[in-house]
């Protein structure tokens, strides 16, 4: 049952207590386990991977990598409605991206000096694409579209095996489409420690993005140093700040969208209306029988879930920046009014009929987003997550002689005489 407070009932800082712990519990629990899964991975290379996948997956491909050809014979099997909502879909998601990339560039003073940032794609990117107890693949176009715009070199996948040890047709669909080089049959930690560290199968990568449970989240967090990682984009979250011009029927089922994801999910109404609070309850208990992931719907909800009703819209923006949510929904009369009252979110849904679901599948911005908190200071996937930048600086003898004193006054205050005698050499 989700909870329900009315106004002036004890939720704040109870209850966003009990969301950070949320976090900091489940870490607790999975870290010591992640942990020893990244260190036999480490030691142990492809056999620790195979066993993980045997013990956590229940099945073994019987290839851990799928070509190219083999991705093609998967076609056969998908929906044609299925391929071609994904390809219009990856065009959105592409038309997205493709304005956020940034072009090097190199500016030349009267005086000859250039200086200038050359912005390259990183080599080789390891996306991780969720398969544990749904298939996403959506999540292939999020991770792959925006790596290939960056212009990345080598883009390797990894998601688990079905429950038969076969890939997910529609994954491969979605690889085709995205243009992933190569894919292998992996999931959770393991999969992370593997790209992380290289095994005798699965490259070693520069960075691995890309969403999932909180296995792989803790192992993205506790690899991180070994190898670059996007963000922590783990369980999912959504919150709905409603003012009394919100749809119960249409709240209910956004915040029921996001539950469906994992038992970790949360889930959360803001609004200034009782009513609209009485009747979000209503449509939840009316709609969620309906749906197939019901038991994962009511445990999400039964502790991570909050209908609470609030003295004003701005207590609910102040909440909301608080909690800084991965998804953020905005159903008010005026919904653009708050685009620049929102400073934590990761993605922000505008009006009642931009639902979260349009974003995870079709509109076009990104769906790996930040959670737990973290889109205080993490931002969604994008072309930058997969570029590098070097910087250039050219002198003439003449512009350098003009800077020396200044250099050899800053070499020498720091006491690093070497310093100043590489500009001394040169006078
Ligand atoms: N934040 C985002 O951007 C975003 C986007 C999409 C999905 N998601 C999240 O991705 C997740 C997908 O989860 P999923 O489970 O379906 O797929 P998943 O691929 O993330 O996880 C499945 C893997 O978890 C590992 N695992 C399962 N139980 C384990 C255990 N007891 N010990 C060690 N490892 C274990 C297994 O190796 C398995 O292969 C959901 O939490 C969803 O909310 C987040
Ligand atoms: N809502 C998820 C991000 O938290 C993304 C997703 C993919 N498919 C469906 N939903
Ligand atoms: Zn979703």
């Amino acid at each position: 049952m989700i909870q329900l407070v009315k106004k002036g009932g004890s939720f704040g800082r109870d209850f966003i207590r009990q969301l950070k712990l949320r976090n900091e519990e489940s870490n607790r629990q999975v870290e010591t386990a992640v942990s020893e899964i990244i260190e036999n991975v480490r030691l142990g290379g492809d056999t620790a991977v195979r066993d993980y996948t045997l013990k956590f997956d229940g099945a073994l491909p019987d290839q851990t990598e799928i070509s190219s050809g083999e991705m093609k014979g998967f076609l056969s099997q998908c929906e044609p409605d299925f391929l071609s909502a994904l390809s219009r879909a990856a065009e959105n998601i592409k038309d997205f991206h493709s304005r956020q990339k940034q072009q090097s560039w190199f500016n030349t003073d009267e005086d000859g000096v250039m200086m200038g940032q050359r912005i390259r794609g990183l080599s080789k990117v390891g996306i991780y694409v969720p398969g544990g107890t749904a298939a996403y693949p959506s999540s292939v176009l999020m991770n792959a579209i925006p790596a290939k715009i960056a212009g990345v070199q080598e883009i390797i996948m990894v998601t688990p095996p079905g429950k038969d040890g076969k890939p997910n047709p529609d994954i491969m669909a979605a690889a085709l489409t995205a243009g992933v080089d190569r894919v292998f049959l992996v999931g959770g930690a393991q999969a992370v420690a593997a790209l992380a560290f290289g095994t005798e199968t699965i490259p070693k990568v520069d960075k691995i993005v890309g969403p999932g449970n909180i296995y792989v989240a803790t192992a993205k967090k506790q690899l991180y140093g070994t190898v670059d990682i996007d963000m922590i984009a783990g369980p999912s979250e959504i919150l709905i700040i409603a003012d009394e011009t919100a749809k119960p029927e249409f709240l209910a089922a956004d915040l029921m969208s996001q539950a469906e994801h994992d038992v970790l999910a949360s889930a959360i109404l803001l609004t200034t209306s009782e009513e609209i609070a009485e009747q979000t309850v209503a449509q939840i208990d009316r709609q969620m029988p309906g749906l197939s992931r019901k038991e994962i719907i009511a445990r999400s909800l039964d502790r991570f879930g909050a209908i609470v009703v609030c003295e004003s819209m701005e207590e609910a923006v102040a909440f909301s920046n608080e909690l800084a949510p991965e998804h953020l929904e905005v159903c008010a009369a005026n919904p653009m009014e708050y685009i620049g009252k929102i400073d934590n979110a990761g993605s922000v849904f505008l009006g009642n009929y931009s639902p979260e679901p349009l974003g995870d599948y079709f509109a076009g911005p990104n769906h790996v987003l930040p959670t737990s908190g973290t889109a205080r200071f993490f931002s969604p996937l994008s072309v930058d997550s997969f570029i590098k930048k070097s910087s250039f600086i050219y002198y003439t003898e003449s512009a350098l002689k003009s800077a020396q004193k200044d250099i050899i006054q800053l070499a020498e205050t720091e006491g690093l005489t070497a310093h100043a005698n590489s500009i001394k050499v040169r006078r």
